[in-house]
């Protein structure tokens, strides 16, 4: 499979944060999340993307190509959508064109005005008078009528509401039909990722965790609530994780099939990506030698 994005060693640091050798890669035809608590180097990744960051060191290439020496070409076939909107609140719908039209030499004005009826976006207003979800959506409708391959979202999804998510989930899951295109979006909305995600690549402290199919998460961790005999009778090297909570323990495990067939009366759920989220990181990690 192809890669659309191919992110080698990248360090970046600043003062009081270090991004540490951070490899990624988002196949094409895919949807790769990015996830992690506040403050992890989410943004900082994407603005090394986007070159508002210079590198320390590493590399980045988009459809095969170095960014760094091919970026006003390869940002052609680049769309990307932040969690606010960037243009001059004076601007009506047609000014965006207006302004589109001569930086993308793919601006297409019939994709952009049917994405203006389907969001239901007023021509008359200035961007001013418009709702975050309508802000939002222009933005979506900008960055998508320039047809480009790779989407790139930072936080674009949060603050709108499940009905907007939705709409905007679906068009991302249109956009990837196309199986030369492909997205990498940072949320910290992780049911957004459960519902659409191929990969989730978890950050922590400047670091990546973990990349993981959301297949393999769905299909093999699980979760157990327990209470503290049921724990304590567990050996410990059957799980990954652990939260004690009020009154009861949260168990993360790697692998329900092999658990369940040494613990048969325990109940064990599938664990969400929010689960492995925050038992990996709120929780006591037991086995550091599980390469999640
Ligand atoms: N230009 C900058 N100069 C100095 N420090 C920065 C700069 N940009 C980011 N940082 C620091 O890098 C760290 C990571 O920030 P970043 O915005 O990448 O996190 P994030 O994972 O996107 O967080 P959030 O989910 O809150 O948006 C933070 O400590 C932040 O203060």
């Amino acid at each position: 499979m192809d890669k659309i994005l191919e992110i080698k060693n990248l360090n970046k640091g600043f003062d009081d944060f270090q991004l540490k050798n951070i490899s990624l890669s988002v196949p094409t035809g895919t949807i790769v999340g990015l996830i992690g608590e506040n403050g992890t180097g989410k943004s900082t990744i994407i603005n090394l993307i986007e070159n508002l960051l210079k590198e320390d060191s590493g590399e980045i290439y988009v459809f095969g190509e170095n960014m760094r020496e091919n970026e006003k070409r390869l940002k052609q076939k680049m769309g990307i959508i932040y969690d606010t909107c960037h243009y001059n609140e004076k601007f009506k719908c047609q000014d965006i064109e207006n302004m589109m039209k001569l930086v993308y030499d793919n601006w297409d004005s019939t994709l952009y005005n049917e994405y203006l009826d389907k969001f239901n976006l007023p021509r008359n207003k200035r961007i001013e008078k418009f709702s975050k979800g309508m802000k939002m959506k222009l933005c979506f409708a900008a960055e998508l009528a320039h047809h480009p391959r790779l989407l790139i979202l930072d936080e674009a999804t949060s603050g709108l509401d499940p009905i907007i998510r939705d709409e905007i989930l679906e068009i991302l899951q249109e956009f990837i039909m196309d199986e030369n295109n492909g997205v990498l979006m940072s949320s910290h909305i992780t049911s957004d990722l459960d519902k659409i995600a191929d990969y989730i690549i978890f950050i922590h402290e400047g670091e990546i965790m973990f990349t993981k199919s959301y297949e393999d998460i769905h299909d093999h961790f699980g979760l157990i609530h327990c209470g503290q005999k049921v724990f304590e009778a567990m050996d410990k090297k059957d799980i990954l994780a652990y939260k004690k909570e009020d009154f009861e323990y949260k168990v993360l495990v790697e692998d329900r099939e092999s658990f369940a067939k040494i613990y048969q009366d325990l109940v064990i759920d599938k664990a969400t990506i929010e689960d492995v989220m925050l038992l990996y990181v709120r929780g006591t990690r037991i086995n550091e030698s599980i390469n999640l």
